[in-house]
């Protein structure tokens, strides 16, 4: 993911990388300089002066460089992974989307994209302090090749002992991961059960302790082990890097000739090295954090394979002769109750301008078998066919563009999504008279003025909006069931009427038995079985 990443803003990575780079290289050469005029007389040290300032200014210059385009990079990151991500849920199969749910994609779009673009914004942190180590390191072997030895077997132990750790740390940040992405969803419960949780103290005192409030405190818990780990880690270093100077001093040089000048230079590569290698060994926890999301953000979307069509068609199918399902199966598997709810095989087959109840039992398959006829699942097996021909994988996106659907659980929004034009705002507003909504609500520009209406009110402004997309076939899910009985009367014996006059065909999910001889016909659904009725309901 980060590799992937890092590709798609190649120019800009490998500019901030080789500013980082020259700042770390100037601030190593500083070093030298500053080191020199410590061994050099009051005459000596003032022809360093200019190439001190000289140095001083780069390190400066391209310190500033480098984090404002690693800034750049982040914020770049940052939103790139948020279309990337928005856009692999867009042409996600919609089963595997419910599957997923929606606190997890919450999740990987807020928390875990951060972490991985705040990863750019370590990295000069990472590549500055890493080549002034190195350097450092370089300028100890020009001093004394034993020291240089010495530090090479310090920084193998050190590093040995920071992996083993660091391969502990990353597990316990995995799982605070894990853990934030069901904290998400207690976070949509906090306003989604809003009002559950005000009318019941007892359960929102056991929603705010228990459910929220463990899941808070095992991410605070996983995450806080996790950087005390690397904080370990980090003491570990710092350890190994003053045993390596009391070494250095008191043994290595102890009794070189030139021990004096010797103890200076390493003095000062020492204080010189210590804070970036400090730096280094915090700025790697973070990186590694950045890792952990960016798993969990692989892992989210490769569980979402995506539709073949991703792109909008142009090929555009405005009307049909006959749509036929096909022995069509779909199921489901409940792995709690280890309960498998199958649905079909069916074969059932839709002309123009008719109205075809689908009713029966809560839980019989009614919803379902209205989501495999639109495209939303894939049949098992079985087949879909329009006008006698095959509807394939590749084909299914446009399919889908023959259906307007209100489901129950359906959303509206803001806006109509289509060009805004005067004439969509005129139509807009003619069905809002005729829905009885005028008083309510307006449509400008193909904007709703208001979309704080009742449930009822809500249900016939979504019907607005799938009248006005015009397209053959449309599917009510349960609509009237938030209505009026007067309004219910409209629907039944006026609106269904009007839509098959104009040769659409509609597919009404419906309870309310007294309206089924408004269909041509009745379709009974039980336990995920069809019964075909002719005419009027039973
Ligand atoms: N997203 C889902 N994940 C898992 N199981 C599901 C899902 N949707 C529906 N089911 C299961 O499929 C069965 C049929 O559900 P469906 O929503 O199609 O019934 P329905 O006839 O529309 O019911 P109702 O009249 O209550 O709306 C149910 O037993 C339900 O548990």
């Amino acid at each position: 993911m980060l590799r992937y990443l890092i590709r798609q803003s190649q120019g800009l990575f490998y500019a901030a990388m080789l500013t980082s780079a020259i700042c770390g290289v100037c601030a190593v050469l500083l070093l030298t300089q500053i080191n020199n005029v410590l061994g050099a007389t009051h005459q000596e040290a003032g022809q360093y002066l200019g190439l001190f300032v000289a140095l001083v200014l780069a390190v400066l210059f391209f310190q500033v460089v480098a984090s404002c385009l690693f800034e750049r990079l982040c914020q770049q990151t940052h939103a790139k992974l948020r279309r990337y991500i928005s856009e692999r849920v867009l042409h996600a199969d919609y089963r595997q989307l419910e599957e997923v749910g929606g606190a997890k994609i919450q999740s990987a779009l807020s928390e875990h994209c951060l972490k991985v673009a705040e990863f750019f914004v370590r990295l000069p942190v990472i590549v500055v302090n890493g080549i002034i180590v190195v350097g450092c390191m370089a300028y100890i072997a020009w001093l004394s090749v034993d020291v240089f030895l010495m530090s090479l077997l310090v920084l193998g132990l050190g590093s040995i002992g920071y992996h083993l750790v660091h391969l502990k740390a990353i597990g316990y940040l995995t799982k605070a991961a894990k853990e934030q992405d069901y904290l998400y969803g207690h976070f949509r419960s906090l306003v989604d059960g809003a009002k559950e949780l005000r009318l019941n103290a007892q359960k929102r005192q056991h929603f705010s302790e228990k459910v929220l409030g463990d899941s808070i405190e095992k991410v605070r818990e996983q995450r806080t082990v996790g950087m005390s780990v690397f904080v370990i880690s980090t003491a570990w270093g710092n350890f190994l890097i003053y045993a390596f100077i009391g070494l250095v001093l008191f043994a290595l040089v102890a009794d070189s000739t030139q021990r004096t000048e010797i103890i200076t230079g390493f003095a000062i590569v020492f204080i010189y090295m210590i804070a970036p290698l400090e730096n280094l060994l915090k700025a790697l926890p973070a990186a590694n954090i950045a890792k952990a999301s960016a798993e969990r953000i692989q892992a989210l979307t490769k569980h979402l394979s995506q539709d073949p069509c991703s792109t909008v068609s142009q090929k555009k199918i405005n009307s049909f002769k006959q749509l036929e399902l096909q022995g069509v199966t779909h199921q489901f598997y409940h792995e709690p109750s280890d309960d498998l709810f199958m649905l079909g095989p069916i074969d059932l087959s839709f002309k123009p301008g008719e109205i075809v109840f689908l009713v029966g039992g809560n839980g019989s398959g009614k919803t379902t078998l209205a989501k495999l006829l639109v495209g939303l699942y894939q049949s098992k097996t079985g087949e879909l066919r329009l006008d006698g021909e095959k509807i394939s994988a590749d084909d299914i996106d446009d399919y889908r563009q023959l259906f307007s659907t209100v489901f129950s659980d359906f959303y509206l929004f803001e806006q109509l999504l289509d060009i805004p034009s005067a004439e969509l705002d005129t139509a807009a507003n003619q069905l809002l008279e005729k829905l009885q909504l005028n008083s309510k609500v307006s449509v400008t520009d193909g904007v709703f003025s208001t979309r704080s209406l009742s449930q009822g009110q809500r249900k016939r402004l979504a019907m607005v909006v799938a009248h006005l997309e015009q397209r053959p076939f449309l599917v009510f899910d349960e609509w009237a069931a938030d209505q009026d009985p007067v309004f219910k009367e409209v629907f039944y014996r006026q609106l269904l009427p009007e839509l098959k006059a104009l040769g659409k065909t509609l597919l009404v999910i419906s309870h309310d038995d007294r309206y089924f001889d408004c269909a041509d016909r009745v379709l009974r659904m039980d336990h995920g079985q069809l019964q075909h009725q002719n005419g009027i309901a039973a």
